[in-house]
């Protein structure tokens, strides 16, 4: 089942808000419905926010009726904004948004037509060469899976995260197909559910032996000796290595710290924001209290009470055994390691 596929000039978005139940796919004749749907996470997931934000661009763009080239770009740019304001913590959104914009600005045409199709072309090259960068975090990723591996992994890294195979999810993916008999202990991941929902649906499609636990469980779990290793994916890595993902992810890596259990992200290269030196400036999306007062619609904690509720955290890279990327396995000091990986001096 595909997360998102370009249709008859427009995108179709599966809408993971009504999985595992339902699929059905959002038809987006306009961009603004692409916005929707990553504000609500109909879409989610760094690399697919990402896929989906360049799929909305060129969305949009070809409604545009402009006389000029430079009024095209303008009115491109526009909704560029609008789409980058949808989420702030995957950096991948803006990642796909930059890309986009530098092929237009790049691309001398001044036929209008022309411009667009160049835009579409991008943003099919984005979501293709996405599931070729999981495949490739997969072969990397499954020589550190010992045989019989009992993985616990966090929130949703997989599929539905990407353009095809998953991040964490991926890596999961090429060590079964290995033969390495993995067993995946997916955790629930409130307040909306992502591991419940989505990764025990991926991994019974595929008959991977998956378990599903509740967030506050994980520890036990260690403490048992019964996980032998923890990997997530990232929405954000800063260029010392820090790793914004999902709620929940900073205390399993305490956790495995704890317990001596290798704790590993898988991101691709275009999760690395080399323009943010830790953590602590990653921007760190809230979102609306009624996630967390709510439970399948049903209010669930008194009216009026005080609510916190961030969408993601950040561990800090002396917590991450090793980062898992498309170009290959980085180790510590991160600070070198993930330039060396992306060529930079
Ligand atoms: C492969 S990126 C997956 C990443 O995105 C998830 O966040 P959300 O469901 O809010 O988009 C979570 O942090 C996953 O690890």
């Amino acid at each position: 089942m595909e997360t998102m596929r370009w249709v008859d000039g427009r995108l179709e978005i599966l809408d993971q808000t009504l999985l595992p139940e339902t699929a059905e796919y959002i038809k987006c004749e306009h961009y603004e419905t692409v916005c929707d749907a990553i504000r609500r996470l109909s879409v989610r997931g760094a690399p697919a926010i990402g896929a989906a934000a360049a799929y909305g661009l060129a969305l949009g763009a070809n409604a545009v009726q402009a006389a000029s080239r430079e009024v095209f770009i303008t009115a491109v740019e526009k909704i560029a904004g609008d789409l980058a304001a949808t989420r702030p913590t995957a950096v991948n959104l803006q990642w796909a948004l930059d890309r986009m914009l530098e092929t237009l600005r790049g691309n001398t045409n001044d036929n209008i037509n022309d411009l667009k199709k160049a835009l579409l072309e991008e943003a099919h090259a984005i979501y293709r060469e996405d599931l070729e960068s999981n495949r490739r975090m997969g072969e990397f990723g499954q020589t550190l899976f010992p045989d019989n591996a009992a993985v616990l992994t966090h929130c949703n890294a997989g599929a539905l995260a990407t353009a095809g195979l998953g991040t964490a999810l991926g890596v999961i993916r090429a060590a079964h197909k290995a033969g390495k008999n993995v067993h995946v202990y997916a955790d629930e991941t409130r307040p909306l559910l992502q591991g419940a929902r989505l990764t025990t649906w991926e991994m019974l499609q595929e008959n991977i032996p998956v378990t599903l636990l509740t967030d506050n469980m994980a520890g036990y779990l260690m403490a048992q000796g019964k996980v032998d290793l923890v990997i997530v994916g990232a929405d954000r890595i800063a260029a010392n290595g820090d790793v914004a993902n999902k709620i929940g992810t900073y205390g399993v890596a305490v956790l495995a710290r704890e317990h001596n259990i290798p704790f590993y992200v898988a991101a691709p290269m275009s999760t690395i924001d080399f323009n943010i030196a830790s953590g602590r400036d990653i921007p760190i999306e809230t979102r609306d209290e009624q996630e967390v007062t709510h439970i399948a619609g049903k209010r669930v904690a008194p009216e009026g009470v005080k609510v916190w509720n961030p969408a993601f955290d950040v561990t800090p890279a002396r917590l991450v055994t090793a980062i898992i990327t498309d170009r290959g396995v980085a180790r510590p000091p991160y600070i070198d390691s993930l330039a060396a990986l992306a060529g930079k001096e």
